[in-house]
């Protein structure tokens, strides 16, 4: 078993420390990350997030563990003033079909339909590995009745007119996770928002809120309604995990309400902790600031990668992983045009020395491997970085230094050696996932081939041909229009190739 002498180290946001992760079963890790709520496209800062969850189970896989991952969809509209615990507010997802003025969906369930297929898109374009589960909040409304009925019965949770509510007093671990202790403090984030005045106690959170006229609404022992947005992850991950797994992931922003209100009615239920790590993403900033939907300061994944004939900015997905994984998970991350245009070059030499690999290959060129050695050393000190709670600039910066090695033999490599290059550059995409595009590449039109990639391809036989029949003109012409598309076009003693240019 690969490197299973190895130990990842994570910061543990429960224990403030960096620790070792010993799985609670040997050799097989349980995750759950919280997805995303789909009123909307995802932005590439939420997809930081899944990232670092993406990059655990890829070091998990490479030290030979097996992974259970599970990723939730938040299909029933929360509310829209969630840093506080009991949200109120307005529901989001309503909120986007009464902006949507009925042109594009005819009902709520449409809605949340559309942007989760959106999201699956946009997750797959940059090569996040699938979750084993991907469970819906909307799909999970009977556990997380039975749920609340039970923190009814052992006197955790309390029915109002308005709602069911946790009772905070009833846990007195609540708050050991953000730190959030002071009783008056925690009354104060809630004081200016909660409209009920039958809560219990300020710092009280709805399991259940009672309302005939939602959207989404279900039937329950307390009449009609929705479940709060904390009980369908307490709920969801039990499921699949078990009432303890290992590790527990989202953005910094869950830590206070959403986490910590997810151990107290886990923990509440069992007696057991929940999750052993838990462990938070530092946001990715525009200009200093949390990218946000809520705030509209944010990029689309779609945005940055669909051609610029679709609008977009032809930015190669890859090199769009590779920037959001660039800066260590555990510091804000801020996003510039300028640190896209270098993830995309430095993206392009890694295909580049692919492409070489392979033509390598093609002309088994004799002689010993003068590669394999010190590749796999560097693929050693990659995965070691990562192993160091996920030190991405460390890890990237090791990789980087065998594409170099690759590189710097030019058109040289024998066979042999193209064969490590080969393997290394496979292990390399397993671990960091930018080499290759993903082999069922996301189209974003429901196609499995991208019709721009398509068009590119049929220029490019046209281009060809015109230049066998000697027609120039008609060659600089197509070269032209794939230039104004954003493609240029190389012309090297291999054949023609092209790339995205940089847009931004
Ligand atoms: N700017 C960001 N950087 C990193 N992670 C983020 C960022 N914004 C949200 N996240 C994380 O993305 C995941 C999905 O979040 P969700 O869909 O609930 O977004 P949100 O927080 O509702 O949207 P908003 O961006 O308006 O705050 C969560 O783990 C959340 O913490
Ligand atoms: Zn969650």
């Amino acid at each position: 078993m690969e490197g299973s002498s190895r130990t990842l180290r994570l910061y543990n946001t429960l224990t403030r420390t960096i620790e070792p992760v010993y799985p609670l079963e040997r050799n097989r890790l349980r995750l759950y990350a919280c997805g995303p709520t789909v009123y909307t496209y995802a932005h590439i800062g939420n997809f930081r997030s899944f990232l670092t969850a993406d990059l655990i189970v890829r070091v998990a896989q490479a030290l030979g563990w097996q992974t259970i991952y599970v990723c939730n969809i938040t299909d029933v509209g929360h509310l829209t003033v969630d840093d506080y615990a009991d949200a109120t507010g307005e529901d989001k997802l309503e909120r986007a079909l009464r902006a949507e003025e009925g042109r594009r969906f005819p009902n709520i369930w449409d809605l949340a339909r559309y942007y989760t297929q959106a999201f699956l898109d946009d997750w797959r374009a940059l090569k996040l590995l699938e979750p084993d589960v991907r469970p819906r909040a909307t799909e999970h409304i009977r556990q997380q009745i039975l749920a609340i009925e039970q923190l009814v019965e052992t006197g955790h949770a309390y029915e109002t007119r308005q709602g069911v509510y946790f009772h905070v007093p009833s846990f007195p671990d609540y708050g050991k996770l953000s730190g959030n202790r002071d009783p008056e403090q925690l009354a104060q984030a809630v004081r200016d928002v909660v409209k009920d005045p039958e809560k219990r106690d300020p710092r009280d959170f709805a399991l259940w809120k009672k309302d005939e006229k939602h959207l989404m609404q279900w039937y329950s022992p307390w009449g009609w309604g929705f479940p709060g947005w904390h009980i369908e992850c307490s709920v969801m991950s039990m499921e699949y995990l078990g009432t303890t797994f290992d590790l527990h992931l989202g953005g910094e922003d869950l830590i206070f309400p959403h986490h910590e209100c997810e151990i107290a009615q886990a923990e509440s239920l069992t007696g057991k902790p929940l999750a052993r790590y838990w462990v938070h993403t530092r946001f990715l900033l525009v200009e200093g600031e949390k990218m946000s939907k809520s705030k509209g300061n944010f990029f689309t994944v779609r945005e940055l990668i669909l051609p610029p004939e679709a609008g977009g900015q032809g930015i190669d997905p890859m090199a769009l992983r590779y920037a959001l994984i660039s800066g260590k998970y555990r510091e804000p991350l801020n996003f510039t045009r300028k640190h896209l245009r270098d993830s995309v070059r430095i993206v392009q030499r890694y295909q580049e020395a692919a492409r070489r690999v392979e033509a390598a290959l093609q002309h088994s060129r004799p002689g010993p491997d003068r590669i394999g050695d010190r590749l796999s050393a560097i693929y050693d000190k990659t995965l070691e970085a990562l192993c160091d709670d996920l030190n991405t600039p460390v890890a990237l910066a090791a990789a980087l230094e065998g594409v170099k090695l690759i590189l710097g033999f030019g058109d040289q490599l024998n066979r042999a050696s193209a064969q490590s290059a080969r393997h290394w550059l496979e292990r390399i995409d397993a671990l960091l996932g930018f080499v290759y595009a993903p082999e069922r590449p996301c189209s974003h039109a429901r196609r499995e081939k991208d019709p721009f990639v398509e068009k590119v391809e049929r220029l490019l036989a046209e281009r060809d041909a015109a230049r066998r029949a000697r027609d120039f003109a008609r060659a600089d012409a197509i070269r032209e229009q794939l230039q104004q598309m954003g493609i240029e076009v190389m012309d090297t003693p291999e054949g023609t190739r092209w790339r995205r240019k940089v847009l931004v």
